[in-house]
């Protein structure tokens, strides 16, 4: 059919030199011209095809056209009120007139009242005796006539007072339409030859390409959406994360080297000054190697200083008075938190101090940009972080599974505070949108003072808990060679918490696992905290 209209307008140019008004074109298989809105808009689509290989210009021109209201329709399909009430009625001296009740049960109601009127004025009907009766034997139902032709052909020959008469009794609404008027364009012919798409070899070698039509190219066209690699929602926050330790002065070099998800007793817990006895430790919580299930001897200066803290205590701490295990020490296991991490790097950020040199990885992750030590100590400080995946032994629902992510954040400075650990929080927690916060005391092995931090949840109307912090103990800190007013504060936040909140998610299994959907990776947004 586009395609018919496309030849029907070439041709027509061709013998006429232009088309005036493509409303008096008559179609391909129409017996009239075509007047409506619907012809007219496949001559637009036949128009535009034929524009865009330039073989015609065309002028716009509106118009105000008229269709059928809904009750119009009706009247047009089967007849006006006041030709209901003519038909239902005796002829006057013929029978017995109706009354207004027996026309409303006749009629209808709004036919009855409407139509009453108009065929009064009309002089088809009569009052007799307290009824009504018919005056004429045949009527003329102009108003259904009249709505036939508005139904035709947009307007009506009878013109506008007409055309304003239906408008106010609401059985036609205004609409407008477009007409054209068509000239031939640069590339005129009249067969419609397919446009090359493409510059060929062939045609550059057979110099077929210039009398080709070339088809223009579409700058407005979307693209073809590109078939690779989506970031997953976790990743797409865990970026807006780091650009948030970026902002704080956490330099890109500082995040924290974690790809050893499998870490030994000593890393994970012995470090960080857990008792060997602690819960944390018990198979119920943690995930224990069977094959290795032993790691290589840590440090040996350091791990004797650490066995040593927990057995007999020193830095002006009992220590736990307790046995010490060295295969508790070196159980090979999945690392529970990314804390694990933490102490490995604070110790290496503390060679200088033992008098040692940084090995080449420290080097690089924390001696990047300023080598020079401050003071004869050694010391350095230092602003480090980490985002990745840590493990669990816990029972699985539909916010816990047995894996997650944790974000973490470790300062070292000289005589760092408690109120350093807070105000630093307060603005990491506001540029992560989170404005209002809490701090509650809590207990961790490793920190004292600990601070657990809560966020107001606007939706759930609660305080919920956000993260874990503290300053880390001299028990930790002193073996590794610290010195006594350096200070370090520490905190810990989940990064599967705020995604499902930031992507309104409720269950984790939507978010990790066999069914996560790709099409949801692919289309989930990019987070802005
Ligand atoms: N390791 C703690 C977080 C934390 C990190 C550093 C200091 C204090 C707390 C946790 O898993 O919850």
């Amino acid at each position: 059919m586009a395609e018919d209209i496309q030849q029907l307008i070439l041709n027509t140019l061709a013998s006429q030199g232009k088309i005036q008004d493509t409303r008096t074109l008559v179609l391909p298989g129409q017996s009239d011209a075509a007047a409506t809105q619907d012809a007219q808009i496949a001559i637009l689509g036949a128009l535009n095809s034929l524009l865009s290989r330039e073989m015609v210009t065309i002028d716009f021109h509106e118009t105000l056209s008229h269709v059928l209201t809904q009750e119009g329709a009706q009247i047009a399909l089967e007849s006006s009120h006041e030709a209901r009430v003519w038909k239902v009625l005796p002829m006057k001296g013929e029978g017995t007139p109706l009354t207004v009740q027996e026309l409303q049960e006749a009629v209808g109601k709004e036919s009855a009242s409407v139509g009453q009127g108009r065929a009064f004025k009309a002089k088809w009907i009569g009052k007799e005796g307290g009824g009504f009766v018919k005056l004429v034997s045949s009527i003329e139902d102009k108003t259904q006539l009249e709505l036939r032709e508005v139904d035709s052909t947009g307007t009506l020959q009878a013109g506008e007072k007409a055309l304003a008469d239906l408008r106010k009794r609401k059985l036609i609404a205004q609409k407008k339409g477009q007409w054209f008027t068509v000239h031939k364009g640069s590339n005129f012919g009249t067969s419609i030859a397919r446009p090359e798409t493409d510059l060929t070899a062939d045609m550059i070698a057979s110099g077929s390409w210039k009398t080709s039509t070339f088809k223009k190219y579409n700058f407005e066209a979307e693209g073809i959406p590109p078939n690779g690699g989506a970031f997953h929602p976790l990743l797409k926050v865990r970026e807006e994360i780091r650009d948030i330790f970026l902002e704080m002065g956490f330099v890109q070099f500082f995040e924290m080297p974690t790809s050893s998800f499998v870490e030994s007793g000593f890393w994970c817990f012995d470090a960080l000054f857990v008792p060997q006895q602690h819960p944390a430790r018990e198979v119920q919580d943690t995930f224990y190697l069977s094959d290795p299930s032993a790691s290589l001897p840590p440090p040996k200066k350091y791990y004797d200083r650490v066995a040593k803290v927990h057995e007999s205590g020193g830095y002006g701490s009992l220590g736990y008075r307790a046995p010490w295990s060295d295969a508790e020490s070196r159980k090979l296991l999945l690392r529970t938190h990314t804390t694990a991490s933490s102490a490995a790097m604070l110790w290496k950020l503390a060679a200088k101090c033992r008098g040692e040199d940084f090995d080449e990885e420290t080097q690089s992750v924390i001696a990047g940009e300023v080598t020079v030590a401050k003071k004869e100590d050694g010391f350095r400080p230092a602003k480090l972080f980490s985002i990745d995946r840590v493990f669990r032994n816990e029972t699985m629902d539909a916010t816990h599974l047995a894996e997650f992510h944790q974000v973490e954040g470790v300062v070292a400075d000289r005589n760092l505070t408690l109120a350093d650990l807070i105000g630093f929080m307060r603005v990491f927690f506001k540029k992560m949108g989170i404005e209002n916060i809490r701090f509650k005391p809590a207990y961790n092995p490793y920190t004292e003072p600990s601070l657990e931090i809560f966020a107001f949840h606007p939706q759930l109307k609660k305080w919920v808990e956000v993260g874990n912090s503290g300053m880390f103990r001299p028990e930790m800190l002193e073996p590794m060679g610290f010195p006594k007013d350096v200070h370090v504060h520490g905190w810990g936040i989940g990064l599967e918490r705020p995604t499902m909140i930031r992507y309104g998610i409720s269950n984790i299994r939507t978010l990790v696992g066999h069914k996560v959907s790709i099409e949801g990776v692919e289309n989930s947004p990019a987070v802005r905290f």
